[in-house]
């Protein structure tokens, strides 16, 4: 068995031109480009590539930016008011405030403070309680990603054994909620789960977002399962990898994820999908 690929590259552009067009009809339409308020704190080096991804990837798509690049010393009550005046911005659909932020400001108080209903990173408890109430609105944007790349390959989730590395808030949890959602039995593990390589031999889906580079071996995996890869690990040597060690895992695999080239693009994909909702939702 050699695994397909679930190529994120490509599913994410596919969305990205689907997303276009519904711009340019809401323009034809006589009504305003999505607006998405883009906040970077700091300039931790991975953060200022995203960001960078984020406004590019909004201008080729028909949305406006309203960007802000603080520097690291910027305080908490400073970000809160800046908060303030985009959840009142009428013309601002989404707000995202890149993550990590520097270590004197509580990422928990920031991402209460946005308006749930622009919280296009789905990150805010309401958003997060309602997924994991099954009425979900705004989603994780990783996790949300990950489902679209899982329809794609057509296999019913319904019944299958999903095994989740990692309890992240942004991804590890909102991945379970969403799998559970899906109808799949979950296990989620964890720093402390003992025999870890006996949970993720009984995945039928096996999502890892732990950073560790290629901790996931070939004989960690059951055959035929869905591999999906949301690590992102640069070696010393320069290269990407993920936290699955690719060519072994490939071996056992039905449907695997490259990274590059999967998971990351769809996380994208998904914030410019999720401010598209917002702003069709507004009448202006
Ligand atoms: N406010 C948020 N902060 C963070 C999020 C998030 O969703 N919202 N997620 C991550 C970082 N992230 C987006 O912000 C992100 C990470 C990776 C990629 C991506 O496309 N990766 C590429 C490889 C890129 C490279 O070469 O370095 C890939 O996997 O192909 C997109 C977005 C943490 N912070
Ligand atoms: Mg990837």
């Amino acid at each position: 068995m050699t695994a397909k690929i679930l190529d994120g590259k490509a599913v994410a552009a596919e969305l990205r031109e689907h997303i276009a067009q519904r711009v340019q009809q809401r323009l034809a339409q006589g009504l305003r480009a999505p607006g998405l308020a883009v906040v970077l704190v700091g300039q931790n080096p991975a953060s200022l590539v995203y960001v960078r991804n984020k406004r590019k990837a909004c201008e080729q798509l028909g949305f406006v930016t309203k960007d802000y690049d603080l520097p690291a010393t910027t305080t908490q009550t400073e970000l809160l008011t800046i908060l303030d005046s985009l959840n009142a911005d009428s013309n601002i659909d989404g707000i995202l405030v890149q993550l990590p932020l520097p270590a004197h400001i509580d990422p928990n108080v920031i991402i209460e403070h946005i308006a749930p209903h622009k919280d296009v990173d789905g990150f805010h408890p309401y958003n997060i309680g309602r997924l994991a109430l099954k009425m979900p609105l705004l989603r994780p944007c990783t996790p949300k990603g990950v489902m679209t790349l899982l329809a794609k390959t057509g296999v019913e989730l319904a019944g299958l054994h999903a095994v989740v590395i990692g309890q992240s808030n942004i991804v590890g949890r909102p991945m379970a909620l969403e799998l559970l959602a899906a109808r799949c039995t979950v296990t989620i593990c964890h720093s402390r789960t003992r025999d870890l390589i006996n949970q993720t031999r009984q995945a039928d889906v096996l999502v890892v977002a732990v950073g560790q580079a290629e901790l996931v071996k070939g004989d960690w995996i059951k055959p035929d399962a869905i591999v999906i890869d949301v690590g992102m690990n640069r070696l010393d040597n320069g290269k990407l990898v993920g936290d699955v060690a690719f060519a072994t895992c490939q071996a056992h695999a039905s449907w695997i994820t490259p990274v590059p080239g999967g998971v990351g693009p769809m996380t994208i994909a998904s914030l410019l999908e999720n401010t598209l909702e917002v702003a069709e939702l507004s009448k202006t």
